[in-house]
């Protein structure tokens, strides 16, 4: 048997739930599991426990692992009534229905940008307790706690629930609670008030773990606090000062990690926590990887051959350009968008200009975002782009020709999930690791202002 320690990390994510097991000295991958999660914007928490335990065995099993932590998506709304039972399916941070509920709050709570850091948007906790009190009553009343999906997760896993329903027992990490729309990052902690402003009534709320705290221990296994997904990718690519992190996923992210707090009352830049203790302002859009997977499908390729077919065009795809709001957006805040079309000739309306105008408009979307980042104070030295959709070369290719800084693609790898690895591991041995990312592709900067200027100009 061997001697060295091994830690796990998991990411359940919007689409899928990935385990990684790593060696607890070097972060090097040692075993690994995923399985999906279903489709849709409202999901029964029960579907991520499932997934969980699917990608664990597939990983192996925990019976060697020393240390596991949780990061999730974040935001999901789960509500727990007095016996541990989840009330209702959870909704997700993609689910718009309370955008309404959003500006409500949003009037109500005149110096809510101030005590939270960001304008509260259809994505947030709290925005989804106020449709809840709104459109189910009953169902809000009965809400003894609200948690997140990490904190659900993590709190099954240390085997509580409706069997054990210890709803103080919950946890959470502070770059999660900073998403829910009701933690204050300055005073570094809840603000309860406004949780009872939007649920209609008082409610328990994990309690936050610090960077360097266990969440508790089951046996031999020790839980790290967890993180939300894009917090968890910061810690797993060892992000510093300089280093803009743009994430491809079901969500399209930018963000940074900063010594100070970000307040910025447009409602661009959402103003979250960090997991190690410092400041994550992020710009998300609700358009990202999704956006390929449906031009793929209408054009009856592979995401490779979608590439492939713009690579063929010119940077500009000859005027054609892709609005992809195809789930409404959350930045710019339009909730009830749909994509567009833009710039249809008989010349320029061809696979490959189609194919590259998908790949540009959601890259354009996240180019605004770093924009934006920067108003607000964040040097962008270098891009790390991640997520499912960075595995693509056309990606990477085009967005060194969106983005005016270098572009560096990490080894292919679940950020999200080793960055949870990273808090097992400090959890563990009280120390934070630094584990070396090997860079997978480097493209060159081949700045083209053509592509953002045409899709600004639509
Ligand atoms: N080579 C590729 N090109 C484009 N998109 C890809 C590629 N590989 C995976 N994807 C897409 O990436 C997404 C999954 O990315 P991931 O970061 O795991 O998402 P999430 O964390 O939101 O669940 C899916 O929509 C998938 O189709
Ligand atoms: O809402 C946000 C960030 O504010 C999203 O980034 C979610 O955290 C979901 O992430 P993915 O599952 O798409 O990676």
């Amino acid at each position: 048997m061997s001697d060295r320690t091994l830690v796990a990390g998991v990411d359940s994510s919007t689409q899928s739930c990935k385990v990684v097991i790593v060696d607890a000295e070097t972060g090097a991958v040692v075993r690994s599991g995923r399985a999906s999660h279903p489709a849709g914007t409202e999901v029964d928490p029960q579907a991520w426990w499932d997934a969980l335990q699917d990608a664990i065995a597939e990983a192996g099993g925990l019976d060697d692992v020393a240390a596991i932590s949780v990061g999730g998506q974040q935001h999901g709304m789960v509500v727990l009534d007095a016996g541990g039972r989840v009330i209702r399916p959870a909704l997700l941070w993609n689910d718009t229905r309370s955008a309404q509920a959003a500006r409500d709050l949003a009037a109500e709570v005149p110096d809510i940008v101030e005590r939270t850091g960001s304008v509260p948007v259809a994505s947030f906790t709290s925005t989804k307790l106020r449709w809840l009190r709104d459109n189910e009553p009953e169902n809000a009343a009965r809400v003894a706690a609200v948690a997140l999906p990490h904190d659900w997760l993590t709190w099954r896993l240390r085997g509580f629930g409706p069997e054990n329903p210890r709803l103080d027992t919950l946890t959470t990490d502070r770059s999660d609670a900073s998403g829910t729309g009701y933690w204050n990052p300055t005073l570094n902690d809840y603000d309860y008030e406004l949780l009872t402003i939007a649920l209609g009534h008082e409610a328990i709320v994990p309690r936050v773990v610090a960077p360097s705290e266990s969440a508790g221990a089951v046996g031999n296994l020790v839980f790290g606090p967890g993180a939300g997904d894009n917090a968890g990718a910061a810690l797993g690519l060892g992000a510093v000062a300089g280093d803009v992190v743009v994430s491809i996923g079901t969500s399209g992210t930018v963000f940074a990690v900063t010594e100070t707090p970000s307040r910025d009352a447009s409602g661009t830049v959402a103003g979250f926590a960090d997991a190690s203790g410092l400041y994550l302002p992020l710009v998300a859009t609700l358009n990202a990887a999704r956006v390929l997977d449906s031009i793929s499908a209408l054009l009856g390729v592979t995401h490779n051959e979608l590439g492939e077919l713009a690579l063929r065009a010119q940077p500009g795809a000859e005027g054609l350009v892709l609005q992809p709001y195809f789930e409404g957006e959350r930045t710019p805040n339009l909730p009830d968008a749909t994509a567009t079309l833009f710039g249809m000739t008989l010349a320029s309306t061809s696979r490959e200009n189609l194919a590259r105008a998908a790949i540009e408009g959601l890259l354009c979307g996240l180019a605004a975002g770093l924009d934006a980042l920067r108003a607000n104070g964040v040097t962008a030295s270098r891009i790390l782009l991640v997520g499912g959709a960075a595995q693509n070369p056309a990606v990477s290719t085009i967005a060194a020709q969106v983005f005016d800084v270098p572009v560096v693609v990490p080894q292919p790898g679940e950020y999200v999930a080793a960055g949870a690895a990273v808090q097992s591991a400090w959890a563990l041995t009280g120390q934070r690791p630094a584990w070396v990312v090997p860079v997978s592709a480097e493209p060159a900067v081949d700045y083209r202002p053509i592509i953002r200027e045409q899709y600004a100009a639509v």
